[in-house]
């Protein structure tokens, strides 16, 4: 009998999934989807590799409370799948702290930690931790793997983790992270496959979703990083602010009359695209819209990325690949280029017929940096990590 693992993937509005088999060639989808509890319909969407819809489900808002959705998953499994063993199930955690740099079976133990890791990511965590207790709660037997998106950056040297506060703060525990790493990590795995010349080269990675960071990559391995100790830093993002003057949070406390919990609200759901624009947090509103405050929004969100993007470079000591990735960085070809010509100093040429057309390689010519657009896969780099997981606990049983 073959096995499978379930991957759950909680971001901050909807949390997708995915079921793979465990085979010698690696993780092999079986199928994916989506459990949107945002409705006034709570949903559940699953479709073949292929797109092809296989099942569809909703609930009224007042029976759910969003671990019904996951028994109607572990449910379809079963009835579709069910000649095969769901072996485990996976689940992208947004904060590992300072203890995780690779996965990890959640126990009472590793889980307590999880959550005193909530106030880091406020967005993400407690939504991360909800999925692992309702499974729990289902099949109290399955094996639950946490993977995390602060573990790929665990090779980030002091310097470039340290914040410029008092070392003490440090031995704390307050310092960068960087997050999205399950993302970075697949695609500097996909990269190697595509382009193999590039490994040892200096890339920059832009993951451009509803969260957005970016990862200056040498050899594989992360050695920066935009976002830190929570993922509020860096970029200009949806409904987050990315980068700003410590100045303004004391500003608006002191002399705004704001409470600390108003101007966490103001930085993780108010701000961003959404706060400049006054419009929408997602990109695809902004550019169908045409008003001033929609383009303010988007050149912010452009000029932001571009300077950061330059800021890796000048930790990797120049820029030899550009890698566009997430949401935005895989559909919107008027970002990718306005980000490139902006950073055309830099030796970024984007060919306007390949951005269009949305092909892998878009750089222009012999430029002097290559451009990719590589569309990532967080469920994959989870599977991967549970079956070597599964394995580990094999070998160790034997
Ligand atoms: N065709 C498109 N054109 C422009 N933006 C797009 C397109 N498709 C998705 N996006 C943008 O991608 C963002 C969501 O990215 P995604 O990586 O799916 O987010 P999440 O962080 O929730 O996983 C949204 O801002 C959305 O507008
Ligand atoms: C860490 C993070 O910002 O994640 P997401 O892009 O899924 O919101
Ligand atoms: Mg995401």
């Amino acid at each position: 009998m073959s096995d499978m693992v379930l991957v759950l993937n909680a971001g901050s509005s909807s949390i997708k999934f995915g079921l793979f088999e465990l085979t010698a060639a690696g993780p092999a989808l079986l199928c994916n989807g989506l459990v949107d509890e945002h409705e006034a319909m709570p949903r559940l969407m699953v479709k073949s590799p292929a797109g092809e819809d296989l099942f569809e489900k909703r609930r009224d808002a007042s029976d759910t409370d969003g671990g019904h959705l996951f028994a109607d998953v572990l449910a379809f499994i079963e009835e579709r799948f069910g000649a095969r063993r769901l072996r485990a199930v996976g689940h992208r955690i947004v904060h590992g702290g300072p203890d995780y740099s690779g996965p990890v079976v959640l126990t009472d133990e590793v889980y307590a930690r999880l959550e005193a890791l909530t106030p880091l990511a406020p967005l993400h965590q407690p939504r991360c931790l909800e999925s692992v207790r309702t499974i729990q709660a289902i099949q109290p037997d399955l094996v639950q793997i946490a993977c995390f998106d602060t573990a790929f950056h665990h090779s980030l040297s002091p310097t470039a983790r340290r914040f410029a506060i008092p070392r003490q703060f440090e031995q704390r525990g307050i310092r960068r992270y960087g997050f999205h790493g399950l993302s970075f990590e697949y695609i500097a795995r996909r990269l190697a496959e595509i382009a193999p010349e590039l490994v040892a080269k200096r890339t920059v990675i832009a993951h451009l979703g509803n969260g957005a960071s970016l990862c200056a990559l040498r050899d594989g391995s992360s050695v920066d990083t935009t976002m830190g100790l929570t993922p509020l830093d860096g970029l200009v993002m949806g409904t987050r602010c990315g980068t700003i003057d410590p100045g303004v949070l004391l500003y608006v406390q002191q002399h705004e009359n704001m409470s600390v919990e108003q101007v966490q609200h103001l930085l993780y759901h108010e701000s961003g695209l959404l706060g400049v624009s006054g419009l929408s947090a997602d990109m695809r509103t902004l550019l169908a819209s045409g008003t001033a405050a929609a383009r303010e929004a988007i050149g912010l969100f452009v000029l932001r990325a571009a300077q950061e993007i330059a800021m890796m470079a000048t930790t990797l000591g120049g820029l030899d690949c550009l890698v566009f990735t997430g949401g935005i960085g895989e559909h919107a070809k008027e970002i990718r280029s306005a980000i490139g010509e902006r950073l055309g100093w830099l030796g970024v040429r984007i060919d306007a017929a390949a951005n269009d057309a949305a092909r892998e390689r878009i750089g222009w010519g012999d430029g002097a940096v290559e451009v990719y657009i590589v569309p990532t896969n967080e469920e994959l780099a989870i599977a991967r990590h549970c079956a070597a997981v599964l394995q580990g606990m094999e070998i160790s049983s034997d």
